[in-house]
């Protein structure tokens, strides 16, 4: 966890309106330096129109965002100058190479002479892509395509970087090593602002924004949003579990009961879910094994999240 105050952004009430439809409202978060923060929310939440505002490409329509320093508003420029910005769309230019990617990039920053070799090798060796410098950047597969997005988000080794939904599409042990490169940046204090869809990604994070309908639902440390969500968790293994979920989607405080490969899996608001699972289905007669309380995870308190605000 990081130990700076050093607020790297500070956003106020920031909004954002695409005509009549608010797309962001009243958000305010502070990221400190070194810290990975976690931007969650469902599809269409608000999370990409929130990072363009904070990147300073997108103006707000409404209140304000400091970052690295500069005002985003008034001086965008150099925001963008100062940060590191990976899209969904990872922004390469496919029928350029690995090498003339990253020396776009390179330039674009104002990179030149002995420190624009220096950072090129660095990058190229950070990322393991010295050997496909000549590769078609549109050739390269996803997780290569990651690491070379990366590479030119962080050419110029700026302070604060953004990434939005970088590890999607992207294969289980790239996810792993693109994480603990995230991790290796944040410990030399770069900052990291990131949206994902993926809850393992989120528990990563040093704190998290769960964003729904455009506004801040929930923000904080992951173990202390799960706590808050008040969620008990109950996992066991029925012969009958299509009566099993009828049944014990009746109890009161019941967020979810849901299948992973053979065990049900029981989440419920504030109370005793194995006692009350227990009690239920010995009334009903059915058979069950293996039962015991579990931890509740961000995914847990997400998905509780989503459904309340669905149900409201
Ligand atoms: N340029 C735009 N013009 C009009 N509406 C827009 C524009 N950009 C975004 N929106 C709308 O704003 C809302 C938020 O979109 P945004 O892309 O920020 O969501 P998101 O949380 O990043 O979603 P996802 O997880 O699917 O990427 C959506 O309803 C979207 O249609």
């Amino acid at each position: 966890m990081p130990d700076s105050d050093e607020l790297v952004v500070d956003a106020q009430h920031l909004s954002r309106r695409f005509g009549a439809h608010v797309a962001v409202r009243d958000v305010s978060l502070q990221v400190r330096r070194g810290e990975i923060f976690g931007v969650l929310g469902p599809n269409g939440a608000g999370k990409s129109t929130a990072l363009r505002m904070l990147c300073g490409v997108l103006d707000p329509t409404g209140g304000r965002a400091v970052v690295v320093g500069h005002d985003v508003a008034r001086e965008p420029e150099r925001v963008k100058a100062n940060i590191g910005y990976m899209t969904q769309s990872f922004s390469l230019y496919t029928d350029l190479t690995v090498a003339e990617n990253i020396g776009f990039y390179a330039s674009l920053y104002g990179l030149a002479g002995a420190a624009r070799r220096r950072r090129i090798d660095a990058v190229l060796h950070e990322s393991e892509l010295a050997a496909r410098t000549g590769q078609l950047a549109g050739e390269l597969s996803g997780g290569w395509k990651q690491r070379l997005a990366l590479a030119c988000a962080t050419i110029h080794q700026p302070p604060l970087i953004f990434l939005d939904e970088p590890t999607a599409g992207v294969d289980p042990l790239s996810r792993r090593e693109f994480w603990e490169r995230i991790h290796g940046l944040a410990a030399a204090g770069t900052t990291v602002v990131v949206t994902t869809h993926y809850m393992d990604e989120a528990e990563r994070c040093h704190r998290l924004a769960f964003i729904s309908h455009g506004e801040v639902f929930d923000s904080g440390r992951p173990d202390d949003i799960v706590a808050r969500a008040g969620l008990a968790i109950a996992e066991f293994i029925v012969d009958d579990v299509d009566q099993a979920t009828y049944l014990l989607q009746g109890l009161p405080g019941v967020e979810e009961c849901a299948h992973y490969g053979r065990v049900l899996r029981l989440a419920v608001h504030g109370g005793e879910p194995v006692a009350a699972a227990r009690a239920r289905l010995d009334r009903a007669g059915l058979a069950v094994h293996d039962m015991r309380e579990s931890r509740a995870t961000v995914e847990d308190a997400f998905v509780a999240m989503v459904r309340r605000e669905r149900r409201a």
